[in-house]
């Protein structure tokens, strides 16, 4: 067995991915054979969350590598640009599909022959996996710190084991909050439209014993006023240069409201989620999604028929509203357009 964890699978042949729609009333999976079945998994969010699609990019380029292997090189790397392209298409935020699929295609190049490649690619592929899983320990134990025995942390959407390909980055810190024997309470927020919070983020908890209570987006600001919450500790899709950050739609909201009531907003990201060539927020792509995502819930339609939708996936948190940037690097504080820079140049 090749790689195995609760988000997805590599057996050496298949990705299997667990079909988070479905979560959690079923643990269902996808079996992905091909890098078109991959890019439909990203699309339609079967796999969700910065980390966790590039790392299903990575084994789809690896499928689909296995689908266009020519032994004259150059015609090979013209045919992996298709699947490049295919996975490229299937979300635009999230900046770890392309930091992973630029990883496997300086990997193919470098290679420079047929002969072995495929194994190579294989290989890269499963560390972009396996580095993901230690990345986010690291995020774990670097936030925990920031908490003290006996805080609540108020999370939005999921940045769990389910957005990555485990552990998780902000849920990473709570657990490596909870393992250094902290008592940790999360208040996890539904997340509307997609509903991450409710579906994914309180079902990974409570597997794991960790208290954890669910409220409805617009009880965020009303558990603050109450002295519910100590923290927000959020994950990302993408962090600008200078410290803006693109993540879930509602966060922005969440960290408006944080910084009314004086509670640190953190946000936890590896530094494949960091991007220094996108210099602020304002030149992030904000994904749009499918209007039924907002008139319909759990499969009922709760509006009326044509009525006009907005439906963007992300919104941006300005970097005066981060407190601290937590990565595998350790904490980022601002000025972010210095200090995120560093982390690169270490
Ligand atoms: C650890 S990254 C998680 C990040 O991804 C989620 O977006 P989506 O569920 O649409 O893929 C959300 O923004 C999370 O914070």
């Amino acid at each position: 067995m090749k790689l195995k964890t609760m988000t997805m699978e590599w057996t050496g042949d298949e990705l299997i991915l667990i079909d988070q729609r479905k979560i959690p009333l079923q643990e269902e999976y996808m079996h992905c054979k091909t890098y078109e079945e991959v890019a439909y998994a990203i699309k339609e969010m079967i796999v969700r969350g910065a980390p966790a699609i590039g790392a299903s990019a990575a084994f789809g380029y690896v499928l689909g590598a296995r689908q266009m292997f020519d032994k004259d090189f150059d015609k090979f790397i013209e045919n992996m640009k298709k699947v490049r392209e295919v996975l490229a298409n299937t979300r635009p935020t999230a900046v770890n599909l392309f930091w992973a699929l630029d990883r496997m295609e300086k990997a193919l190049i470098g290679f420079g022959k047929p002969q072995g490649l495929l194994e190579f690619l294989e290989e890269e592929a499963l560390n972009i996996a396996k580095e993901d899983i230690e990345v986010n320990k690291a995020i774990g134990r670097y936030g925990a710190e920031l908490l003290k025995d006996g805080d609540t942390v108020l999370t939005h959407c999921n940045a769990g084991a389910l957005a990555t390909v485990d552990y998780g980055t902000a849920l990473g810190v709570i657990r490596a909050a909870v393992e250094q024997g902290k008592k940790i309470k999360v208040f996890a927020d539904e997340t509307r439209p997609y509903l991450q919070g409710a579906r994914l983020t309180a079902w990974e908890l409570m597997k794991d014993g960790i208290d954890v209570t669910l409220i409805s987006d617009n009880m965020s600001g009303w558990s603050m006023k109450l002295g519910k919450i100590n923290a927000v500790i959020v994950g990302a899709d993408r962090v600008a240069a200078n410290g803006d950050v693109a993540n879930k739609i509602g966060t922005y909201m969440v960290a408006v409201l944080a910084k009314r009531h004086g509670i640190p907003f953190y946000v936890a990201a590896p530094t494949s989620t960091i991007d220094l060539n996108t210099k602020t927020g304002k030149d992030i792509p904000i994904e749009e999604r499918k209007h039924t995502e907002v008139t319909h819930c759990g499969g009922k339609q709760i509006a009326p028929d044509n009525v006009k939708v907005f439906n963007p996936a992300f919104d941006v948190t300005d970097a005066e509203l981060v407190t601290a940037i937590i990565t595998e690097k350790g904490v980022v504080y601002p000025p972010y357009e210095k200090n995120l820079k560093k982390l690169f140049e270490e």
